[in-house]
Parts: C-alpha cells; structure tokens; sequence
C-alpha cells in the first residue's frame, strides 16, 4: 500500500506558515466543524482563497526538438541506436504540433529508421504512417515506403508488404537521385517481387501470446472484480474484510481489478505510458505538453478525454509542490469526471453518506468509492485541518485548469468549488487507507536477488480496498498495466480471513516494529496470528528443526523435531499417541531439488513452469510440516517472484531469455 503521508511533502511548509496566521480561537471554530465542505470553505475563507506557487507547464520548443533531432541523427550515424532512439524520443516530445509539418514528419521517419535497427517493426510501421500522414517530402517517400515493406515483410504479412514494394516502385519517380541510382532500387524491388510470387507466400498469423491473468471459476456475484471463493464480512472491530467461501488452494487468481483511478510517478514519466503504465520504447507525446508521453494513441486519447486537459496546464505546480502521489491521486478522482456529473449527484453523496449498500455495489461506480473508510471521526484538528488546506490547493490547480469554466454565475460556481474542495479532502483521507502501489518487476539479469518490485505509481482499487491485513498475508499482489491481480501464495481454509499485505510482515521485521507501522499508518492494533503468538523473522526460523503434524484425528499439536533425530515414532505430548514420521521424511526429501529445479526454470525465463514446480514443492511442504519454518517462506518468497513475472516487468520475458541464452 501506499505510505506517503501529506506532512512528508515539501508542500507542508506552505501549511506550517499558515496556520501560524491563525489564533487560538480560529482552531476553536475549526473543531466545531463537522463535514469536509465546511472544512475547505473555513479554511478558504481563513487564508484568503489560499496563495499557491503557481508555474507554467513546460510547452513545446521547436528549436530545442530540432537540436534533439540532430543529435540524435549523429549518434545513429555513430551506431548508437539506443541514444538515437532517446534523442528523437525527446525531440518529438518537443515539437508543437501546430509547426512546421515537414520538420515534423522528418523526425517521425528517422525515429522509425531507428525502430527498425531495434526489429521493432509495428512501432516503426507507426511512425511511417504518422510521417506520410503529416506530409514527409514527396521525393524523400521511397525511403520510408521501403521501410515499411520490409517491416511489413518481417511482421510476415506479405500482401502488404508487396502492395508497399510496388508503392515504393511509383515513389522513386519523385526520387532526386540519379537515373542509375533509381533504375538499380527499382529493379531490386522487382526482383523481390517476382521471388516472393513465385514462392507464392501467403500471410502468416504470428502468435500473440496473452499472459493475462483471468479467474477461473464463477465470480462473487455482487464483487465482480472477485472469485466467488472470497466473501466480504464485516464485524465491528475490523470493518469490512475479505474470507474464503471455501478451500483456495496457493496460487489461485483470487481478484482481477481494474484501478477506478491511477497516477504515475512523474520520476517514470520519460520511460512509462502516462496512462497504462506500460513501458514506452516509442511514445505518442501529448500534444500540449512536453511532460507526458503515451504508448498508442488510444492511451493518448482515453487520457486527453478523460483527464490530462484539466491537469496539463498545472503539471509543473502539481509537481514541482512535491505532494504526494495520494494528493494527486485526489484530484485525479475529480479531473476524471466532469463538474456536471458530480453536480448531478451531489444530492445521492449527501443521502448515502456512510451507507454501505451492497446491491449498487460497482467497482467502477464513484458511489463505491465514496463510501471506503476514511476514520474521520478519529482524526485530530491538525490532521483535518491539514487535509482541507491540501485540498484548497489542489481546488486551485483545477480553478487554474478551467474546471469549473462551465459554470458563469457566481454564486453558482463558489457552491460548486466548495462541493468539489469537500470531495477531495475527502478521498486525501480515504486514499491514506485505500490506496495501492502500482510497480513493475525490476529484472536485471540471471541473480533472482537482483529482481526487485519497483514502484510506479498509486491506484484505488475499491474491492481490493476492502481486504484486511495480516502480517502473514495470503495473497500477492501484481500488475498487468495498472490492471490489479492478486493471487493466493497459501492455502486458505474455508471461512479463514484472505489477508492483504499493507506493507510489514512478520518474515523481515519484528513484531514491536510492525505494531508501530500498522497503528501509526493504518489505525489498528494487528492482531494476527504471527503478532499474537511472536512468531520468530525468517532469520531466526531454525533450519535444524522439523514442525510435524500429530497424526491423531482433532489434536492439532505439532511435533517439533530435530534434523538429527533418529527415531521414527515421535510422542505427542497432547494426546500422548505416537506420530509415524517416515513417510513424511520421505516425501520431504524431494523438496531441495524441486526448489533447485524451480530457480533454474525461473531464471531461464520459464516462469510458468517454474511457477508448477514452486506449487508442487508448496503442497509438498504444507502437507508433511506445520508453518512457521523456514523453506516454507522461502518457497512463499519464490512464488511471488514467479507472480511478479508474469506481470509488468522491466524487460520482457523473450528478451530475458535471450540475455541468458547469450
Ligand atoms: C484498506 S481498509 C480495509 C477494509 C476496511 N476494513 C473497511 O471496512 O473498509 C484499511 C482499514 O481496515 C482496518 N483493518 C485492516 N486490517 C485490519 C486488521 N487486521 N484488524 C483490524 N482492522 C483492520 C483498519 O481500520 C484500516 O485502516
């Protein structure tokens, strides 16, 4: 989950300084306050409409692309694709699109020179339709259109890529290049033509593996988001919290979810789609800043339309304030719908505030996510009164935007502003609680403890939301994009809580420190069963020692026995029978090969059958020993690397393969 509190950011000396403007009396008047939008309106009204730093959002520059563009011209020339690739990456970022057209589509073409070198063909073919579209100089056409024949040829559809050769025959009349020159290209292509005609080639599907996560059974009626194997309960103390409707074996996909919002980091801005999170070899640049970059257009277009026009033009104050990803993800939840919509619905929030009904349930439904826990009755005035200043500001950000444009009278827009200044202090409190990290599985290379989860961003993910933790969690978390999948990484008995992980589990760190974390970040005293019963970190599990089951039917002892005992029949001290350990030794003994032969599949990039040989050894382990010991949590440790893999990754699998296949 995410952990950045609003007093961590830069933004909180602007806090600081106000409220030192404020007297005793007007912390009286705050406290006596009761809901979010007297809050903001007290808090706009006691800072003067709130003064913010206010910056321009970084435009475009023309000359600044074209210099971009010959650098990166020179380190093509040089061989060096990959800084090539960066140099127009950036150039095109830059360059108004409203300029000259020409300049345009030469950087668009030589950035698809490049994609080819690097065999990405589609993306290539992308930026040659672009540069034609935009108007690449007609005597300069040949080249491109040649281009996208042989990408055409490598993706394997063939009739394009001849109707794309014989295109090239007609372009290179407008060449100005020699006679000889021309009649040479000419004939070359005609010489492929008449080869592929008479090897008659005929299109090829290439295969297009999809590595999604799905559930596979029948869904939670009502949590859609959910397999029918979870449930949601709730009881006074924990709110509302997720359990197994039956038996779920390790490694069952439990929830896939999509994010009703998601926020990247601007650190990853340069490298991931601003809107899906995906990795970005060639991006689509927004076409009004030169903050953001897309990996299609149709990332580029949902976003555009969704949220980034009210949020481009205030970019630069969102980000250089250095508030939090949860504060952006606030405004995010607001930029993303219309003022029109939340004033249409502004009477049904006031009617159900605090009603949780599970028949309009909808994870994409605002009414949903309104309703997640926030604990605002618990919170002190410092706290509110901060959340409400953060919300002033983020309410000035989108005043600054045109967000409230459609409304002209002023009486009108004053009310409106105060609505929607409410409903993001609101979600700065429910987001402290809810809000998930998004991240990517950093893969370096072929030492597995070089593989480390990087974060990308946050994401509100409402059912997910609803999970309890437990510092032994029983769930792992990944990403297809900013889609959530969480997936079992135990057994979990029937009617037994699904813990979610909020960050500090009992294998790394010690009780006394998680306690402090949970309560301080999450407002709950943990009481799970590693908290209660001080179960020791992964460091101080003893390897020398076995946890056996009794096998008498209903004594639930375990037999804890050491690695250099040499008797078979061990007493148990609770119902006094003799437990047979034979078998169970027997069976155990495969245990290091299968964790061996594991590693060796996941480094070689096999990571589904990596991922069968983590589950088998699972099964092995939990039906001869008894939890807490130590290969158990270094088999739980493999599996979630293998989970983490088949999610967003650094590098693709295919490519990890050929870095250690070389
Ligand atoms: C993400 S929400 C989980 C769903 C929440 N229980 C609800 O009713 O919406 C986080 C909040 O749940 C509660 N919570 C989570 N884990 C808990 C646990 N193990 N014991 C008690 N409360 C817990 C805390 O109030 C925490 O702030």
């Amino acid at each position: 989950m995410v952990d950045k509190s609003i007093e961590k950011t830069n933004f909180n000396k602007y806090f600081v300084a106000f409220k030192e403007t404020l007297s005793k009396n007007d912390f009286i008047k705050f406290k006596s306050l009761n809901n979010c939008n007297d809050w903001v309106k007290w808090i706009k009204n006691a800072s003067l409409g709130g003064q913010f730093p206010n910056k321009t959002t970084y435009g475009k520059d023309r000359d600044e692309a074209i210099d971009l563009k010959d650098k990166g011209n020179l380190e093509f020339l040089k061989g060096n694709k990959n800084e090539a690739l960066n140099f127009y990456n950036d150039s095109l970022l830059l360059y108004p699109i409203d300029g000259d057209k020409k300049e345009h589509s030469i950087i668009r073409a030589n950035r698809s020179a490049v994609l080819y070198e690097l065999n990405e063909y589609e993306l290539a073919l992308n930026d040659i339709e672009k540069a034609l579209e935009i108007g690449y100089p007609t005597d300069l056409q040949y080249k491109i259109l040649d281009r996208k024949a042989k990408c055409l040829l490598a993706l394997k559809k063939h009739q394009k890529a001849i109707k794309a050769f014989r295109e090239t025959i007609t372009a290179l009349d407008n060449a100005k290049i020699s006679l000889e020159r021309r009649q040479k290209w000419q004939k070359d292509i005609q010489i492929m033509l008449a080869v592929m005609a008479k090897n008659n080639v005929k299109d090829e599907i290439l295969p297009t593996k999809s590595n999604v996560s799905k559930i596979k059974g029948k869904r939670n009626a009502v949590y859609t988001s959910a397999s029918n194997l979870v449930d949601i309960k709730y009881n006074e103390n924990a709110g509302r919290y997720a359990e197994a409707s039956a038996e779920i074996p390790c490694g069952e996909i439990l929830l896939c979810e999509k994010a009703y919002c998601a926020v990247l980091l601007n650190e990853n801005v340069k490298t991931h789609c601003f809107q899906c999170f995906k990795r970005i070899i060639a991006g689509e640049p927004c076409p009004t800043c030169s903050c953001v970059k897309f990996c299609s257009d149709k990332c580029k277009t949902t976003a555009l339309t969704s949220h980034h026009h009210y949020e481009c033009p205030v970019l630069e104050t969102l980000w250089s304030s250095g508030i939090s990803v949860t504060c952006l993800m606030s405004l995010r939840i607001i930029s993303q719908n219309s003022i029109d919509f939340f004033l249409t619905i502004q009477n049904k929030l006031k009617e159900t505030d605090g009603m949780w009904n599970e028949k309009e349930y909808n994870s994409s439904n605002f009414l949903t996510i309104y309703q997640l826990v926030r604990h605002e009755k618990r919170r002190s005035v410092n706290d509110l009164m901060q959340r409400a200043y953060m919300a002033l500001f983020l309410l000035s950000c989108l005043k600054q935007a045109g967000y409230f444009s459609t409304i002209v009278e002023e009486q009108a827009k004053e009310e409106a502003e105060i609505l929607i200044g409410g409903l993001i202090m609101r979600f700065l409190q429910i987001l402290q609680f809810n809000a998930h990290e998004i991240s990517e599985l950093e893969i370096k290379g072929a030492d597995l403890k070089e593989w480390k989860s990087i974060f990308l961003g946050g994401g509100l993910y409402p059912t997910l939301a609803l999970f309890n933790h437990s510092c032994e969690p029983a769930i792992v978390r990944y990403f297809h994009g900013t889609d959530i999948v969480a997936r079992a990484v135990k057994r979990i008995k029937a009617g037994e809580m699904i813990a979610e992980n909020y960050g500090p589990i009992f294998t790394v760190k010690p009780r006394k420190e998680r306690q402090i974390q949970l309560s301080q970040q999450y407002w709950f005293e943990c009481s799970c069963i590693p908290c209660t019963n001080n179960w020791p970190m992964l460091d101080y599990m003893d390897p020398n020692t076995l946890r056996f089951h009794c096998d008498t039917i209903n004594c639930n002892n375990v037999l804890i026995v050491e690695s250099d005992n040499m008797n078979i029949q061990i007493p148990c001290r609770v119902c006094r029978k003799q437990t047979n350990i034979m078998k169970g030794l027997k069976a155990l003994q495969d245990s290091e090969s299968l964790f061996r032969l594991g590693e060796s599949l996941m480094l070689s990039g096999e990571i589904e059958k990596a991922l069968a040989k983590f589950l088998e050894l699972y099964e092995l382990l939990v039906n001869n020993l008894v939890p807490p010991f130590r290969d158990y949590y270094l088999c739980q440790q493999r599996l979630r690397s293998c989970f983490l893999a088949l999610g967003n990754t650094s590098i693709s699998i295919e490519k990890l393969k050929k870095i250690i296949n070389n």
